[in-house]
């Protein structure tokens, strides 16, 4: 079994994405990300150098992460994917766990399907058990698109699996040793337990 389904490339964290680095992993969809500062990414890139990233990769893209709050910023390179048929999954990461984050998903998600994108991520830092109610609790109410929604933290692990169980789209793990969020799993070890956890539930 493959490690994975689909391959996320991170953009921002390519010292040299100009030499596609990624160029051997052919055979799997890539889903490309360059991420803002203050929602995890790397150096601080502004919103033209993120267009500019994305901008130049979208011909062998098979989705693009763009942040909700930089489609504004990022419409051109969002209507250049749109134009090509290639899907944006709209995303937000609370890398704090404030407590007020699980309430604001639903209308984020509402305001994402309005801008035109695919799907809505969320990865929010999770404290407390009841938060993994809170969380998994969103999958199962009816909004416009489907969610991809992760934890992060010492409860991470158990999170995906559960949300991966209620419907949750794109279960992120990584490849080589880095995790790239706090929590995550290894994709293989993920893919592994998600597959073994299915016993479908709604
Ligand atoms: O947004 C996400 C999800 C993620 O933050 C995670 O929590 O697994 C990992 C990031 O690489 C990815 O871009």
């Amino acid at each position: 079994m493959a490690a994975c389904d689909l391959l996320e490339v991170r953009l921002d964290l390519l010292e040299h994405p100009e030499t596609r680095p990624w160029a051997h992993l052919s055979g799997l969809p890539i889903l490309f990300t360059a991420r803002r500062g203050d929602e995890g990414g790397a150096g601080d890139l502004s919103p033209e150098r993120r267009s500019q990233l994305l901008e130049s990769v979208l011909e062998e893209a098979a989705l693009i992460d763009v942040e909700l709050v930089s489609a504004g910023e990022m419409a051109g390179v969002l209507e250049k994917s749109a134009a090509l048929g290639v899907p944006w999954v709209a995303s937000w990461h609370d890398f704090e766990g404030r407590a007020d984050s699980f309430g604001k998903i639903p209308a984020m998600a509402e305001q994402a399907a309005t801008a035109g994108a695919a799907c809505f991520k969320a990865a929010v830092r999770l404290h407390h058990m009841a938060d993994l109610a809170k969380l998994a609790g969103l999958l199962t109410q009816p909004l416009p698109l489907p969610l991809s929604l992760m934890g992060m933290g010492r409860l991470a692990p158990v999170s995906r699996l559960l949300c991966a169980q209620y419907g949750s789209v794109l279960n992120y793990g990584y490849l080589g040793d880095a995790p790239t969020a706090p929590g995550q799993w290894s994709a293989g070890l993920l893919k592994a337990a998600v597959s073994a956890s299915e016993i479908g539930l709604t």
